[in-house]
């Protein structure tokens, strides 16, 4: 089957430069997709945009380059709850990948346990109105009593503005949840007002409530961009970023977002986005718990 991309949708940056912040041994990508390809893996009929393919192949050569060991390899909405490709990409990992899924409330306990058994550690709820029609919530509470055997966490997407709203809900599931990309704050508000304080007193509401200090190249308003060689891109997305880590070093992710979906105005080269890290976790003992400890713990708890 052969897909074209929403117009206005940016390719992935190929040929990105080599970080000059050094990722500690170990460092784990911690939020990352693969798209496709199209032709082996279709995108999902329910789909909300069509991207371009990114292959397995593309993402661990990029694991690669940017020094990273590992990777969770996110299930993307453009898959809909086809795992397939995602599950593919771990099973050609060697390990060194694990997931986060998007399943119905009908998928079977052996489907389950044959997605753990691929690598799979979490689900993906979604609240993100220009992503997805998101499911009723006793649908997903249903599905998260489902995977609590597991071991397994639910992994939240919503906005900032929606946290109101959703609040009972996140603080009713009964797994450990784990908030992607800082709940997209609006970062030109202070992030000692009220926005980024409702997210904050969520984070202290439970001590497994973990966060994604994730996608600055989104979240951004007055850049400047990871290209051209930018040493301190998205100044305006630190302060919130750092905030979280320095208050919850032991609860907090990082990853390049890569192939960054729904890009329109630029597209970072992901060896400066690794650049960013220094900024938000200025230590390199807050550096290691962002890169090494925190998702080895969640994604890798029996390895060594
Ligand atoms: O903000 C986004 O557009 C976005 C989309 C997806 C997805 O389509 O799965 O995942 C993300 O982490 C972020």
């Amino acid at each position: 089957m052969s897909f074209e991309k929403t117009p206005g949708w940016l390719d992935w940056y190929a040929g990105p430069s080599r970080p000059a912040f050094e990722l500690p041994a170990g460092a784990v990508d911690a939020h990352c997709h693969v798209f496709g390809p199209g032709a082996a893996f279709p995108y999902a009929p329910e789909r909300k945009y069509t991207p371009c393919d990114a292959s397995k192949e593309q993402l661990f050569a990029l694991r690669d380059h940017l020094g990273f060991t590992r990777n969770v390899v996110v299930q993307a909405t453009c898959h809909g709850a086809d795992n397939r490709a995602m599950v593919d990409a771990l099973r050609a990992s060697g390990g060194r990948a694990r997931g986060v899924a998007t399943v119905r409330p009908e998928v079977t306990d052996a489907e389950l346990r044959e997605l753990h058994e691929a690598g799979v550690r979490g689900v993906r709820f979604n609240f993100v109105k220009r992503l997805v029609d998101a499911a009723p919530p006793q649908d997903l509470l249903d599905v998260a009593e489902r995977i609590a055997p597991l071991g397994w966490h639910a992994v939240v997407y919503f906005e900032a503005a929606d946290l109101a709203e959703l609040r009972d809900f996140l603080l009713s599931i009964p797994v450990p949840v784990v908030v992607d990309h800082m709940g997209r704050p609006d970062v030109t508000r202070d992030p000692d007002g009220p926005g980024f304080r409702a997210f904050l007193d969520l984070m202290r509401a439970r001590d497994d409530i973990w966060c994604k200090v994730t996608c600055p190249e989104r979240l951004s308003v007055d850049g400047p961009p990871a290209l051209d060689g930018e040493r301190h891109a998205y100044r305006d997305v630190v302060p919130f970023a750092r905030r979280v880590v320095e208050e919850f070093p032991d609860r907090v992710l990082w990853g390049t977002d890569w192939p960054h979906p729904n890009l329109t105005d630029h597209m970072p080269d992901d060896g400066l986005l690794v650049d960013f890290v220094p900024h938000i976790a200025p230590t390199a003992e807050l550096q290691h718990k962002l890169l090494v400890a925190n998702p080895a713990r969640l994604y890798w708890p029996d390895a060594d």
